[in-house]
């Protein structure tokens, strides 16, 4: 009888599948008509299974809510955006960039400080403000300025209950070590960052999913850089959510809130409801996203 599952982790061409039903992890491998279709079991990806022997085999994948190629993970709930403060240095073009992204996938995130103890108690003032206007425009940000402070630890882990959670962030912004506070059994590998190019050496590589808070959880490689490849100019208001609070009331169906006459988020802009900032880097990525179309 087929049994449901889904899969935790991926090595060269075996996954381990935790059953459903018993929580027994099995090892499997993918039936060969999935290679004959072309199509990869990836982690997180709930499947149909048969085992009998010592190996399973993978009969089927449910269909996916959604996946990412970088890490290759399916079927994910939330993503904790770890934020560094200093080196490498806070960005909100780059913060908004991964929260683009995040949002282009139906993925909520969640925005986690890290390394503010690096500030000053003047700048860490002024990056707490900007966290705010995150936090008014939906987000659920974590700010103290120890990121490893018990109260907040525990108010993030709260949040993994029956969800698939994946860490990202760029590259030395603390993930592996944020992870590894949560649970102190994980001893996943964190680096010094590379303090002349303020760039971290990627030290994460495979993907699997860890059992933390009723949950599931993925570290995920670092990254230096990121684009909009993937994402459309009518698509883009739609990804900034105190957009989404007032386009409905804009005068143009579908308006992109540049140069429209009558458009609500401009005005709350002006009125200070909506951060320049994160309007500034919406106009900077539609450029972006144009610019990609030109070329192509
Ligand atoms: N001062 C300070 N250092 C931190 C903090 N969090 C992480 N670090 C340091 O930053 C460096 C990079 O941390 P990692 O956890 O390896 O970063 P990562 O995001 O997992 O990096 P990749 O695996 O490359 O993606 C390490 O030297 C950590 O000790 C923090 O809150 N404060
Ligand atoms: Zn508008």
């Amino acid at each position: 009888m087929e049994r449901t599952g889904r899969i935790i982790k991926s090595i060269s061409g075996f996954y381990d599948v935790l059953d459903d039903e018993n929580e027994e992890l099995i090892r499997t491998r993918a039936r060969g008509n999935f290679r004959k279709r072309k199509i990869k079991p990836l982690v997180g990806d709930k499947v149909g299974f048969d085992a009998t022997g010592d190996l399973g085999y993978i009969l089927e994948i449910l269909p996916r809510e959604n996946s990412l190629v970088r890490p290759p993970i399916a079927n994910i709930d939330q993503a904790i955006v770890v934020t560094s403060s200093a080196e490498p240095n806070f960005s909100s073009n780059l913060l908004d960039k991964i929260l683009v992204n995040i949002e282009h996938n139906d993925i909520e995130p969640l925005i986690y400080l890290t390394k503010a103890d690096l500030l000053t108690a003047e700048k860490y003032n002024d990056l707490k403000q900007i966290l705010q206007g995150y936090q008014t425009a939906g987000y659920q940000v974590f700010d103290d300025q120890d990121s490893y402070n018990d109260d907040q630890l525990e108010k993030l882990e709260a949040t993994f209950a029956d969800k698939v959670t994946v860490f990202t962030g760029q590259s030395g912004a603390g993930k592996s070590t944020l992870l590894n506070h949560i649970d102190k059994e994980l001893g996943l590998a964190t680096a010094e960052i590379s303090q002349t190019l303020n760039r971290g050496k990627h030290t994460t590589r495979q993907v699997s999913l860890f059992d933390i808070a009723d949950g599931l959880v993925a570290d995920t490689p670092g990254f230096s850089s990121i684009d909009l490849m993937e994402i459309t100019p009518e698509e883009l208001p739609s990804l900034f959510p105190e957009f989404l609070k007032y386009s409905g009331q804009c005068q143009f169906r579908g308006c992109r809130h540049v140069n429209e006459p009558n458009c609500k988020v401009k005005e709350e802009l002006a009125e200070g409801q909506i951060m320049h900032s994160r309007y500034d880097n919406y106009l900077y990525f539609l450029n972006e996203i144009n610019s990609y179309k030109k070329r192509y």
